[in-house]
């Protein structure tokens, strides 16, 4: 399978990372804009194919990762086959306006998010009828390879891809201010970023391999006049579960 990737910033380059880990690298066929000092030092570091011109009529899946604001133009300028399949990573960007520009092919939506780029990625999908079955299942494999998918209704895909999509940098901000206190403490700042991370990830692992809701976890933490309880009420105090509640609900106006 031939895999088109248009836009090679941040999202493109994670959605890139993730393939390379699946899929041979020289099936790659990637277009940036600018073809830069760094986009060719990327090119060389995983293989992929570096195209000159907006053509993936060799494509068989085309995942878009363009600036919103420029992408319908970008992609009126783009040429593919009559069965490549368009993902749009685009944040609102919908299946019609790219059935709009493309009648024929079968258009998905989806917001990833940066973990893609070590295939843990969460991954926003509109559950919309702008695929045929088969063309449905190819993109559930592809992306089942970057991540997980959390398919919902267009009425709640924008919060979906809001909290899934935003979301990592709030978490990276929440890992920063950790490690600022642990080196506030006298902790080396390289050790105080693995504690923090790896302290993330294994609380998001055991959420996720158990099932228990986040609260429940919390409090086999709190030990009886424990540390952790003074903590969490510090939390409190200063509004983090309003702040957060603020930053996502900015996040999605
Ligand atoms: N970053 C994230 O975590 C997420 C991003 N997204 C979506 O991904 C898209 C890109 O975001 P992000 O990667 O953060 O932004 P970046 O600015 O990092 O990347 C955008 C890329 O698009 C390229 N580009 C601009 N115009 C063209 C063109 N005509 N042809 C090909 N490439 C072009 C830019 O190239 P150049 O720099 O040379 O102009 C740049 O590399 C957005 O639509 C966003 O909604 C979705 C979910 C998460
Ligand atoms: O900040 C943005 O607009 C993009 C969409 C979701 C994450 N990054």
């Amino acid at each position: 399978m031939k895999i088109g990737i248009l836009g090679a910033g941040h999202m493109g380059s994670s959605i890139i990372r993730g393939l390379a880990n699946c899929y041979s690298a020289t099936d790659l066929l990637v277009k940036g804009h600018r073809v830069t000092p760094e986009l060719q030092a990327f090119q060389r570091e995983i293989g992929f194919q570096l195209l000159t011109e907006n053509d993936f009529s060799a494509a068989d899946v085309l995942f878009v990762t363009t600036p919103a604001p420029a992408t319908q133009t970008i992609l009126r300028a783009t040429n593919v086959a009559n069965h490549t399949i368009i993902i749009s990573a685009v944040q609102g960007i919908t299946p019609a306006q790219i059935q709009d520009i493309f009648p024929t092919n079968s258009a998905v939506c989806i917001i990833p998010n940066i973990p893609v780029a070590v295939n843990a990625g969460c991954i926003a999908m509109t559950k919309a009828d702008a695929a045929t079955p088969a063309d449905q299942k190819t993109v559930d494999e592809l992306l089942a390879q970057l991540g997980t998918i959390v398919a919902v209704p267009a009425t709640n895909a924008g919060i979906v891809g809001t909290v899934a999509g935003c979301g990592p940098a709030f978490v990276d901000v929440f890992m920063s201010a950790l490690a600022d206190a642990a080196v506030q403490n006298g902790l080396d700042r390289k050790t105080a970023y693995q504690v923090a991370a790896s302290m993330v990830f294994g609380s998001a692992k055991l959420a996720l391999e158990t099932g228990t809701n986040p609260d429940v976890l919390k409090d086999q933490v709190t030990s009886p006049g424990g540390s952790t309880i003074k903590g969490v009420v510090g939390l409190d105090e200063k509004g983090f579960r309003n702040a957060v509640n603020h930053a996502v609900n900015q996040a999605n106006g």
